[in-house]
């Protein structure tokens, strides 16, 4: 008899606009896609263009199994959640809010598993009308999020403690009280979108993680990167294998 292999779920990475040596480039960093595969999933990287729509973003989505929307050292530009930029607001990439905020009503509508990540996370909740700290470190009583200084192993060491909301689908995920987490980001959730679920707080009361609140799927944005040696940190293993047999489920 012979075993049929395995076929692998697709899952789209939505990249981000950089230029590369003069040239502009849609380019995604390798830990994300490294994660994919190291728990059963093939990576597809999605390049981003600003004349997207909901409708494009469903047809192109019929092609996958999940959604993941990664990290970026750019920001969702203010103007999508109607605010001013702040002087500490240095790096947009407009290509891809217009790609992410499409995707997001999309993979929804299709009933897609999404994992969204740092960047991704702050999309989620600007795409359900939620806002964004610019600078959570100028806010009064908050931390400062930002990466510890060195380098990249420096900066993807666990730094603060993440209190996990009982009965949510993170603890559904990681039956613990918490986990320490690493911390890479100067923005953060301020008014969190209407239809989601707060998963995780850091001490400070900011928001770390959500989830969809009627979503029919896996659906998860956390604010730290789980991407980074998940088989390493138990909680970022549970969220890989979750969102893996999400995705085989979806096949
Ligand atoms: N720019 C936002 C989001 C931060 C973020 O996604 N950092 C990841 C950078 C490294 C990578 O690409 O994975 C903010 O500053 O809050």
């Amino acid at each position: 008899m012979q075993i049929r292999p395995q076929i692998r779920p697709l899952v789209a990475v939505i990249a981000c606009r950089r230029d590369v040596e003069g040239h502009p480039a849609h380019i995604v960093t390798d830990k994300y896609l490294t994660a994919l595969r190291a728990y059963g999933l093939d990576p597809v990287v999605l390049p981003v263009w600003e004349d997207v729509d909901v409708e494009r973003a469903k047809r192109l989505l019929s092609h996958f199994d999940g959604l993941m929307l990664t990290g970026s050292p750019t920001n969702v530009h203010p103007s999508r959640y109607r605010e001013e930029c702040a002087p500490e607001n240095e790096r947009a990439d407009t290509d891809r809010d217009a790609v992410a905020l499409a995707l997001i009503p999309a993979v929804l509508e299709r009933g897609l598993p999404l994992l969204a990540i740092c960047r991704g996370f702050q999309e989620l909740n600007v795409a359900f009308g939620g806002s964004l700290y610019q600078a959570v470190q100028n806010q009064p009583g908050k931390f400062d999020h930002r990466e510890p200084k060195g380098k990249t192993q420096q900066q993807y060491v666990p730094t603060h403690e993440l209190a996990i909301k009982p009965g949510g689908v993170l603890a559904g995920l990681y039956p613990e009280h918490g986990a320490r987490v690493n911390s890479l980001h100067q923005q953060g959730i301020d008014r969190l979108g209407n239809g989601l679920t707060v998963e995780g707080v850091a001490p400070d009361s900011l928001i770390e993680a959500v989830s969809v609140s009627d979503a029919k799927t896996f659906t998860l944005g956390v604010q730290w990167h789980p991407e980074w040696q998940p088989t390493e940190h138990p909680l970022y293993d549970a969220i890989f294998k979750g969102f893996a047999e999400a995705c085989l489920s979806a096949r």
